[in-house]
């Protein structure tokens, strides 16, 4: 891996009684997506939850080009260029498409913006700058969600299920924008349970199963690893 951009090391989040996240060490590197996978409850949001700020560690550290970010708040690690998208999209009732990209590029940000025209058309919303955004259809709010975290160019991109509730008529434009993101330059982190999406946009994943990470390693090895297997499906004998 090339020199990692965000590191996680030994992150662990307890919710009362319930370790969500175990000692969890991993990185993302500049130009490349990372999968994050794992069985339903695995800790896949909470550790995007941590990268991003929106949640605080109970133990261990996170950091951005070697500056230690465990501590700091959602909005300013947003403004360093850790940007994340959840899984439902969170759009203004009323607004447009275009008013939306203004917001999401008027906050201060330490990399500058992108030319709002030029990020709709790379996202499939060239021609729908002036439309209410509650009148797109979903595909078209997920891919502003992540025409919104790209505008304000972001370091590291968290995308939580950018795929989730996307009909097939958008897939190809989500995984297009994904791959505009890591081809700029961007550290992306794909959470998705879609194992054959993950292996399509991610050479490398970190399988997190009841907390704790369990693979890290080439995505195609991780769906042929026993532990995987036995994660996802109880036994892998079964799968033999
Ligand atoms: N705020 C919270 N309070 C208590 N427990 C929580 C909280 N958030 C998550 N958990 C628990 O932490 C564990 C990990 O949850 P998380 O949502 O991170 O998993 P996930 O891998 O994203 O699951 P899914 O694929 O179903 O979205 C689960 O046992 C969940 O119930």
């Amino acid at each position: 891996m090339t020199e990692p951009v965000l590191e996680l090391s030994g992150v662990t989040k307890d919710f009362a009684g319930v370790r969500a996240v175990d000692a969890v060490s991993c990185a993302l590197a500049a130009g490349e997506v990372t999968g994050f996978i794992g069985p339903n409850g695995a800790g896949k949001s909470t550790m995007i939850n941590l990268a991003s700020g929106l949640l605080r560690p109970t133990q261990g550290s996170i950091r951005l080009r070697g500056a230690n970010v465990t501590r700091t708040s959602m909005a300013r690690r947003a403004r360093l260029g850790i940007r994340r998208s959840f899984q439902h999209p969170h759009l203004l009732a009323g607004a447009t498409v275009d008013s939306m990209l203004r917001l999401a590029a008027s906050a201060p940000r330490s990399g500058g913006i992108r030319d709002r025209k030029a990020v709709a058309d790379r996202f499939g919303l060239g021609d729908r700058l002036d439309q209410v955004v509650t009148d797109l259809p979903y595909g078209h709010q997920k891919l502003l969600n992540l025409a919104m975290l790209w505008v304000g160019r972001a370091v590291v991109v968290l995308l939580d299920e950018p795929y989730a509730g996307v009909g097939p008529e958008h897939r190809d434009a989500v995984t297009e924008a994904i791959r505009t993101m890591a081809g700029d330059g961007a550290a992306v982190a794909l959470v998705e349970h879609n194992l054959e999406i993950v292996s399509s946009l991610a050479p490398t994943s970190v399988v997190l199963d009841l907390g704790a990470v369990i693979f890290t390693g080439a995505t195609q090895d991780a769906l042929r690893d026993e532990r995987v297997l036995t994660a996802y499906l109880g036994s892998a004998e079964e799968t033999a």
